[in-house]
């Protein structure tokens, strides 16, 4: 039944106004799937290969179609996810690109669970999920690779940690984001937006902290549950010559850097920190989760791209308490769970994430769902967000 009878490629604009794939499959009993790649622009040097979108279209057609139609049950992730990896042949989907690989394991997944007559989460889950959601963390306030002239911390994120339903969650972020918006305009600061449509003001990071502290204060105390905020501090594109660059202050030593994440933790009560440090440095991962790890999660983005043996090298050292799930850093929904799966072994909590460069594409919200993972990063507003955060609020309502 969903035996794939047809793989389509084509190209397709991304929130940034790039070219990007996304696939459609089709099974025997006439399923249907259709996903498309995101984009990141702060991307970490161990991801997957994106290949310029045309380029991963042709090869995809090449080399990965053919061993999928007739050949591969969309129903069966972990055989169609396989068929990709033999199709590209190489350790990080340089033939094929993993936004063509990304696109098509998503799509079929979709496809199986439209065979099934089942919601794509229960596919990817089983039938005992749909009763844990994530936590959406929101990016209400950034810079560094994701706008110009703002703050050198790429994300502040809101943390309703304390609300009582993902619906309310998505909402209190929504609330947050207006509030900073109005304290923007109170102190006459341009309010520029953004890749991922967080307020890019002009301000110093010590203002940023300032100002999310106040709004997700404020709302929190409005809604009556806590909202406690985070970072993504995306510290690999800081990091130079052994140092941290920070524009209109003084580097930091890694040592120093350390000591800053701990002392913003402790100041600020931070429920999160993403990629405080170099991508490559899991001993200083681990010295700062050594010092705060018991009261926050320390994430890592770029330090793990999603990858297991990355990951178990963060688990081996004690690295982090938390990973970013990205399916398109990996190339397939398959590495994505297994990701998942390994860090929730090990005490290890799954943040599934959006990339900078996003569609309308929802699968991670279900793949969050499906996963249980305890958080989803997928912004706050903009379209292409909302489309991952209205589908929450639809997967919580009918489960
Ligand atoms: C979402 C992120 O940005 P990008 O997609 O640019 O890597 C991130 O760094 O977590
Ligand atoms: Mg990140």
């Amino acid at each position: 039944m969903t035996l794939i009878t047809d793989v389509r490629l084509r190209r397709v604009l991304d929130s940034r106004g790039n070219a990007t794939v996304e696939a459609d499959v089709t099974t025997e009993s006439g399923g249907f799937g259709r996903a498309a790649a995101p984009s990141g622009a702060s991307t970490g040097e161990h991801e997957a290969i994106e290949l310029p979108a045309n380029e991963a279209i042709a090869s995809a057609r090449e080399h990965a179609v053919p061993r999928l139609v007739g050949e591969v049950y969309a129903g069966n992730q972990r055989e169609v996810d396989a068929a990709l990896h033999a199709a590209d042949g190489t350790e990080n989907f340089s033939e094929i690109g993993a936004n063509s690989a990304v696109a098509i394991s998503m799509a079929a997944a979709k496809a199986g669970a439209d065979v099934l007559g089942a919601p794509l989460y229960q596919h990817l889950g089983g039938t005992f999920r749909g009763d844990q959601f994530p936590t959406p963390l929101g990016n209400v306030v950034g810079g560094g690779e994701h706008a110009e002239e703002a703050t050198n911390i790429q994300e502040f994120l809101s943390a309703p940690v304390g609300a009582p339903s993902v619906t309310e969650a998505v909402f209190a972020n929504a609330q947050v984001h207006a509030r900073i918006g109005e304290i923007l305009e109170e102190k006459g600061v341009p309010a520029n937006k953004g890749d991922e449509g967080a307020w890019a003001p002009p301000i110093g990071d010590d203002e940023a902290f300032e100002i999310v502290d106040q709004a997700t204060t404020e709302v929190g105390d409005e809604l009556g549950f806590e909202i406690s905020f985070g970072l993504d501090m995306a510290a690999a594109e800081m990091y130079e010559d052994g140092e941290y660059v920070y524009e209109g202050e003084d580097n930091r030593s890694t040592a120093e850097q350390i000591d800053y994440v701990a002392e913003m933790v402790d100041e600020y009560d931070m429920a999160y920190v993403e990629d405080p440090l170099d991508e490559n440095d899991f001993e200083a991962f681990a010295e700062l989760t050594d010092r705060v790890g018991d009261r926050t999660l320390i994430c890592g983005d770029d330090l793990y791209v999603t990858n297991v043996e990355r990951l178990q090298e963060g688990i081996d050292k004690g690295s982090s308490n938390s990973i970013l799930i990205k399916p398109n850093q990996i190339g397939t929904l398959s590495d994505a769970v297994d990701a998942i799966e390994l860090g929730a072994r090990h005490g290890i909590q799954s943040v599934v994430s959006h990339r900078s460069g996003e569609t309308e594409d929802t699968t991670i919200a279900h793949l969050a769902v499906g996963a249980a993972a305890p958080y989803i990063k997928t912004g706050t507003v903009a379209g292409e967000r909302t489309a991952k955060l209205n589908e929450l609020i639809r997967i919580e309502e009918q489960a």
